[in-house]
C-alpha cells in the first residue's frame, strides 16, 4: 500500500480534547488531520452533558411543581416527551455538520473511521496509509462491557438520551454519576426505578453524609436501591426483561421494561492497535507523563477522558487538549496539574463538591473544623417546600482556610463555584464571610453555613 499523505499532527477523536488540540496546532502553522468513527462533536455535546441538561430541565420543572402541589399548584405540567426530544435534537442535530465545517474552514483534514496503527509513524484509515510526526489520542471513554449473559439487551446512556417514551419501570446497573442522574430524572417523570449497585454505596467520590441524604430522598420519589448485589444475567421476556442477580448469596430477580448499563465507562482504545506502536496503556487509559505524552512513545500524546491523568469531566478534558498541544508545539512547555475542579451530580436535588473530602482533609491537616448541617428548615428550602438541603464545609483549623465544600441543594451546581473560587484563592472563613452577596439567594446561605455554634 502506498503512503498517500503526511501530517505534522494527526488527532484521533473530535470531542473537546481532540478539537482543542487540533485547533491549537493548526493555528500554530502545523498540518493537521482529525479522525472520528462516530459523528463529529464528541460525547459532551452529542451524548453527554449538553443534551442531558436539556432533558433534565423538564423533570426539574415537574419536580418543582410536585413540591408545590399543596402550596398553590393545582395541576401538574404535562410533559410531551416527543416534543422534548425534538427540542433536544434541535441542539444536537446541527453539531456534527457545524463542527466539520468549522474544522475544514481552519484547514484541518477530516477522516471518518477509526485509524489502526501500523508502525511508529503510520496509521491505516479509510484504506489509506497515512504518516504523521505526532499523534494525539483523544478518543474518550465508552460504556464498560459487563460480560454477562444477555448483555445484548442492555441499553446505555446514549439510549436514555434518545428514549422515545418514559418506560413504566427501569432497572439501572450501577449508581455512579450516569445512573443517579438518569434514575432521578426517570423517577420524577413517573418511571418506577430500581438501581442495582455492586458496591455498598452510591457515588463513592462524594461525601457519604450528603449521598445518604440524597439516596433517602430519591427513595421517597420512587427509586429502590439494592446494594452489594451482583447482576448475573439478563433474560428477554415478552414485554419486559428479567434481571437476575445475587444478593447475600441468594439468587434474586426483577422484571422491568428497560435495563440500563450505568456501571461505568472505560477508555476507548481497543480499535487502535496501540501495541504496534509501543504505547503503554492500562485500565486508566493511555499512560502519560505530566506533559500528557505517552511514557513509552514520545511521539504520541493522549488527552481528555482517554488519558491516564483524566478526571473525566468536560472542562478538564478541554484543559488537557490545550496542555498536550502546547507540548507538541514546544517540547515539555506545559505541565498538566489537576485543577481545583468542582463537580456536580445533576440529580434532584443536585450534589456538588470541590476541594478535599472529609477523609482527605483529616489525613492532610492536623485539625479540621467541620461545618455540617441539615438546612431544610432554612428559608430557601422552605419557600420551595423542599425537604432536602444539606452541606458540609471543611476548614483547616490552623490557617482558617476553607479546603473543601460539599453541597446538596437545588442550586448546588451554581453555588459550588463560589467555594471553588474561595478555595483556589485560599480564602479564610473570615474573609469569605466579609463578602457581600445578593439576598435572598442560595449564595448568601453559604456564609450562614460557616456560622460557629453558640
Ligand atoms: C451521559 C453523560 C453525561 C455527562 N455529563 C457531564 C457533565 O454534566 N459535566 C461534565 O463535565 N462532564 C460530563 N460528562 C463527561 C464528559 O462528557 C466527558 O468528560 C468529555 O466529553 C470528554 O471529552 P473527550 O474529548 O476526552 O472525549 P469525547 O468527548 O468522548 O470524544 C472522544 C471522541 O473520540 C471518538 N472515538 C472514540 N474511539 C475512537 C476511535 N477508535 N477512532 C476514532 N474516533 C474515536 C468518539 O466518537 C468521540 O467523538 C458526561 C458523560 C456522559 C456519558
Ligand atoms: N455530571 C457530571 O459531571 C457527569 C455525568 C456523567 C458522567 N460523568 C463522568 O463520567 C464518568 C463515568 O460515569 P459513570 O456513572 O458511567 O461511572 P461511575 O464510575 O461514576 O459509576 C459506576 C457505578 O457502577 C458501579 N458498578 C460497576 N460495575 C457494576 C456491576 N457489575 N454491577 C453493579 N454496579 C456496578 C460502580 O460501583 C459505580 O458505583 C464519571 O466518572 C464522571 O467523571 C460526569
Amino acid at each position: 500500500m502506498k503512503e498517500i499523505k503526511h501530517y505534522d499532527v494527526f488527532v484521533i477523536g473530535s470531542g473537546i480534547a481532540g478539537q482543542t488540540a487540533a485547533k491549537f496546532c493548526i493555528n500554530k502553522g502545523k498540518t493537521v488531520a482529525i479522525a472520528d468513527n462516530r459523528a463529529y462533536g464528541g460525547t459532551c455535546a452529542l451524548r453527554g452533558c449538553d443534551p442531558k441538561k436539556i432533558l433534565l430541565q423538564f423533570s426539574e420543572l415537574l419536580h418543582t411543581s410536585q413540591l408545590l402541589t399543596k402550596k398553590g399548584v393545582s395541576k401538574m405540567p404535562k410533559i410531551k416527551w416527543k416534543t422534548v426530544q425534538k427540542f433536544k435534537s434541535s441542539f444536537t442535530d446541527s453539531i456534527p455538520p457545524n463542527t466539520e465545517e468549522d474544522l475544514v474552514a481552519l484547514g484541518i483534514d477530516l477522516y471518518h473511521q477509526s485509524p489502526v496503527f501500523q508502525n511508529k509513524n503510520e496509521i491505516l484509515i479509510e484504506g489509506k496509509l497515512i504518516s504523521a510526526d505526532k499523534f494525539v489520542i483523544a478518543t474518550g471513554m465508552i460504556p464498560l462491557d459487563l460480560k454477562i449473559k444477555g448483555q445484548e439487551y442492555l441499553k446505555v446512556s446514549d439510549d436514555i438520551l434518545n428514549l422515545k417514551s418514559i418506560p413504566k419501570h427501569a432497572t439501572f446497573i450501577g449508581s455512579g454519576y450516569v445512573g443517579m442522574e438518569f434514575a432521578s430524572m426517570l423517577a420524577i417523570l413517573g418511571c418506577k426505578v430500581t438501581i442495582i449497585e455492586k458496591g455498598a454505596r452510591s457515588l463513592t467520590a462524594f461525601d457519604p453524609f450528603l449521598v445518604e441524604t440524597l439516596v433517602n430522598y430519591l427513595k421517597t420519589i420512587g427509586v429502590t436501591f439494592i446494594y452489594n448485589a451482583q447482576v448475573t444475567s439478563i433474560e428477554k421476556l415478552k414485554k419486559n426483561f428479567k434481571v437476575n442477580y445475587t444478593l447475600q448469596g441468594a439468587q434474586q430477580s426483577i422484571k422491568s421494561r428497560k435495563v440500563f448499563n450505568t456501571a461505568g465507562r472505560v477508555p476507548s482504545i481497543n480499535m487502535l492497535d496501540l501495541d504496534k506502536v509501543n504505547v503503554k496503556f492500562d485500565e486508566s487509559g493511555v499512560v502519560v507523563n505530566d506533559y500528557l505524552q505517552s511514557v513509552s512513545n514520545p511521539n504520541v500524546f493522549a488527552c481528555g477522558d482517554v488519558s491516564s491523568k483524566a478526571l473525566p469531566l468536560t472542562p478538564v478534558s478541554g484543559l488537557q487538549g490545550y496542555v498536550a498541544s502546547h507540548n507538541i508545539i514546544k517540547d515539555q512547555s506545559k505541565v498538566f496539574t489537576i485543577p481545583f475542579m468542582p463537580s456536580t451530580v445533576f440529580t434532584n436535588p443536585k450534589l456538588s463538591s470541590v476541594g478535599y473530602s472529609e477523609e482527605e482533609a483529616l489525613s492532610r491537616f492536623k485539625n479540621v473544623k467541620i461545618y455540617k448541617g441539615d438546612a431544610s428548615s432554612w428559608y430557601n428550602a422552605r419557600k420551595e417546600n423542599n425537604p432536602v438541603y444539606a452541606y458540609k464545609i471543611l476548614v483547616n483549623e490552623r490557617t482558617n482556610e476553607i479546603v473543601g465544600a460539599h453541597l446538596l441543594s437545588t442550586e448546588a451546581h451554581e453555588t459550588i463555584n463560589i467555594f471553588s473560587m474561595a478555595i483556589s484563592q485560599k480564602m479564610t472563613v473570615s474573609e469569605f464571610k466579609k463578602q457581600m452577596f445578593t439576598y435572598p439567594t442560595y449564595t448568601n446561605d453559604l456564609k450562614s453555613m460557616l456560622q460557629d455554634e453558640d
